[in-house]
């Protein structure tokens, strides 16, 4: 391991560089006491000013300017494996191409800092095996059966496991009186199981057995490689990449596999898949975790055994110390951006670590990014192909209904035919999903007295009717009030009136419509209660729900057997705005959505209600055809060159004081460097200009695919001194355009 070069106590220059998570320079130089010995990667905790911090030591013998009389002595060194000299210079990397503060980046890897102590002796609960039969169950109580599912049965420290399953501890103590719960007294975190490998996986088709070999190889060949895993919704992709992992754990036991997800597809039902592939609980990470957990996870990748790490993006900074293989699933998702602090996109950044250290990348998906599909069409990456769903099932029938000569009645969004099929198809006593990508009831609240648009305060944004809540709730700053009797403007009564569906208006009409049927909404927010969108997506799988009606909560990689109709309610939703992206994700999120329909025995068919039947995006889904999308949609970027054909990147500036702001902005548009292969558009209002009382001016750079955008940047924007009260955010790659 390059890590062992001992710091040598003796040495007369016992000085290292120590960098902390915060966003300051490049660290810190301070000296070590006699005795302890150091090595590169070494956890610490150093003074800074008045305060005690944990940090990393980045360097040893660094070339400081401040005498070794005037430094710091480091104060401990803590019980934890080293950084690993891959995961050191992975976050130097990404700092680099972000352009953000190497701590910040370190942050990303230490988060808050407790996992640094070990734990103490505490209590603990793990599943008796079998659970009673008898027990009377309860949300609650299946809940935290459930999480300790998750974790193999556990033992789980009882205060983690009541705040993962969002109990009291009451219901613990119930559950354990009941002999539901066995108690007992943990002094470390429970261990990792080693994931084995050699047990048979299931047994595959022809197609998923090419694919898994032609994986396989190259995990056994070894060295940097990145593939394209391109299957059509329903092939089993997730097969095919756990026997990728099980090569790389069959060629070295101590290799670790991160498996990245979007959060969202962080399901049981997932979990339990890699439960059984590797006869192991993998380690699971994503943003909601208790402190505890967080600890045992971190922990446990730090010192190897955590060997399948299961994860949301974040889980990409995690301390591994021998990284042989990274999955980033539904590679497409725009969730693998980070929105704020580091704006990193985890799967490019997958890709960057997997060439840093040598080992093969799988992007997966049915619906690729452009960004990688003009990665395989250059050559860069390797596709392999799934063209087939596994088993009988087959790929739905997708057909638009043109919604100009098809309309639905007055006050409603469903057209006839839609009308028609969803009987039928309730008939046969199979389940429909009702897609609109739209939370709440209506997306906007006008007075029909005075005419005003409800917006939040200080802001530009609307608000959106939330019936199930009763409130009026603003989906960009979470603003929400209970709905006014009497218009805020003109004092009218009850005037104010719901413009366009959201999800809960076409659960009204559903519901008014068939009024037997078992309706339920899935939504990421009218499920406030933990657990609920879970419930729900377990029901519909097991078939106690008829119809479905949901927001893209419901796209990502569920399997729901039962289903063979889904109706996109507004399939032109996407298409609006001027967003780079638009067209490839309205085609994206369709496609998933129609690919959850028919994918069990019975044929599935899509309805695509559209007022523009003829656009390119809605006929290319109709046909099936997304080689000819793709192909039209890379050449109309080709022509603007912009990504995957350029690089772009956001400047914003916000700050409270608008005559300043637009002071400042044109200020550096002034500034703005003239050179060959760069353009830079701005500044501009931002599309929501106003948000929370902040304003926010915006810049797009654009450059040639040859020049390095981070060098034009630091050029431009290095020598310029921010004015107190502005803020500046680069955003390298930029997925939003708000
Ligand atoms: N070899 C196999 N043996 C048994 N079942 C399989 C096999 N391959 C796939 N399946 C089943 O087929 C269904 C689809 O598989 P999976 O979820 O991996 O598809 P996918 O390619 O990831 O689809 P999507 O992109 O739509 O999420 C799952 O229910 C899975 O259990
Ligand atoms: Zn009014």
């Amino acid at each position: 391991m390059a890590d062992a070069s001992l710091f040598p106590t003796s040495s007369p220059k016992r000085r290292v560089r120590v960098l902390l998570p915060l966003p300051v320079g490049d660290g810190y130089d301070y000296t070590v006491p006699a005795g302890m010995r150091l090595v590169p990667g070494a956890f610490v905790r150093v003074p800074l000013g008045p305060r005690q911090v944990a940090g990393v030591v980045w360097a040893l013998d660094p070339a400081g300017e401040v005498a070794d009389d005037k430094l710091k002595p480091i104060t401990a060194q803590y019980d934890t494996p080293p950084l690993a000299e891959a995961t050191r210079r992975f976050v130097d990397w990404v700092a680099g191409y972000t352009l953000s503060p190497r701590g910040t980046v370190l942050r990303l890897v230490m988060r808050a800092g407790q996992q640094l102590t070990p734990p103490k002796a505490r209590l603990a609960y793990r599943l008796p095996d079998p659970v009673p039969p008898g027990l009377r169950m309860t949300e609650a109580r299946a809940r935290v059966i459930e999480i300790l599912r998750r974790q193999g049965g556990g033992p789980l420290v009882a205060a983690d496991l009541a705040k993962d399953a969002d109990v009291t501890p009451g219901v613990l103590k119930g559950l354990a009186a009941a002999e539901g719960l066995i108690p007992e007294e943990v002094a470390r975190d429970a261990p990792f199981g080693r994931p084995d490998p050699h047990l048979p996986g299931r047994a595959l088709s022809e197609h998923q057995a090419a694919a898994a070999e032609s994986l396989s190889a190259a995990v056994h060949a070894g060295g940097y490689r990145a593939f394209l895993l391109d299957g059509v919704t329903g092939s089993g992709k997730t097969e095919v990449y756990l026997e990728a992992a099980a090569a790389a754990l069959k060629k070295d036991p101590d290799a670790q596999i991160c498996i990245l997800l979007p959060e969202i597809g962080l399901t049981l039902p997932f979990l339990e898949r890699i439960h059984r592939r590797f006869g192991t609980a993998p380690a699971h990470w994503h943003s909601d975790l208790s402190q505890g957990t967080r600890r045992r996870v971190w922990r446990g990748v730090a010192d190897g055994s955590a060997k399948v790490v299961v994860g949301a993006r974040s889980a990409l900074f995690l301390p591994f110390r021998r990284l042989a293989l990274i999955v980033v699933d539904e590679e497409h998702e725009p969730a693998y951006k980070q929105h704020d602090g580091v704006l990193y996109q985890a799967r490019d950044m997958a890709v960057a670590r997997a060439a840093q250290d040598g080992f093969p990348v799988l992007l997966v998906s049915a619906t690729p990014s452009l960004e990688t599909l003009a990665n395989v069409e250059e050559g860069r990456y390797d596709r392999v192909a799934l063209a087939v769903r596994y088993g009988p099932a087959r790929l739905p029938e997708t057909a638009i209904v043109d919604m100009r000569a098809d309309p639905p009645e007055r006050g409603q969004w469903l057209s006839p035919i839609a009308i028609d099929a969803v009987t039928t198809c309730l008939a046969a006593g199979e389940q429909v999903l009702l897609y609109l990508n739209r939370r709440g009831y209506a997306p906007v609240t006008l007075c029909r007295t005075c005419g005003e648009r409800m917006t939040a305060p200080g802001s530009d944004t609307w608000l959106v009717e939330h019936r199930y809540s009763g409130r009026l709730v603003c989906h960009h700053t979470g603003y929400s009030i209970p709905k006014p009797d009497h218009c805020p403007h003109c004092g009218a009564p009850d005037s104010l009136t719901p413009c366009g569906p959201g999800v809960e208006r076409i659960a009204e009409e559903a519901a008014a419509r068939w009024p037997d049927a078992r309706l339920a909404i899935l939504s990421s927010d009218t499920m406030t209660a933990p657990g609920a969108m879970r419930q729900t997506l377990e029901r519909m799988t097991a078939g106690e729900i008829d119809i479905l009606v949901a927001t893209q909560a419901a796209a990502k990689g569920h399997n729901f057997p039962g289903l063979t109709l889904v109706v996109a309610v507004d399939a032109d939703l996407g298409l609006a705005g001027g967003d780079l992206r638009a067209a490839e994700r309205t085609y994206q999120t369709l496609a998933q959505v129609s690919g959850r329909a028919g994918r069990a025995e019975r044929p599935g068919r899509v309805l695509l209600q559209s007022y523009q039947p003829e656009s390119p995006v809605i006929c290319a889904l109709a046909a099936g055809d997304r080689e000819g999308f793709t192909e039209a949609e890379l050449e109309g970027r080709a022509q603007l060159g912009f990504p995957p054909f350029g690089r772009l990147a956001a400047v914003i500036l916000s700050g409270d004081n608008e005559a300043r702001l637009t002071r400042f902005a044109h200020d550096l548009a002034l500034a703005v460097p003239h050179a060959e292969g760069v353009e830079i558009w701005g500044p501009a209002p931002a599309p929501l200009y106003r948000l929370k009382g902040i304003y926010r001016q915006r810049f797009l750079v654009k450059t040639g695919r040859r020049v390095s955008i981070q060098a034009v940047l630091k050029s431009w924007l290095g020598p310029i001194k921010l004015p107190s009260g502005i803020r500046r955010t680069v955003d390298i790659d930029p997925y939003s355009f708000t």
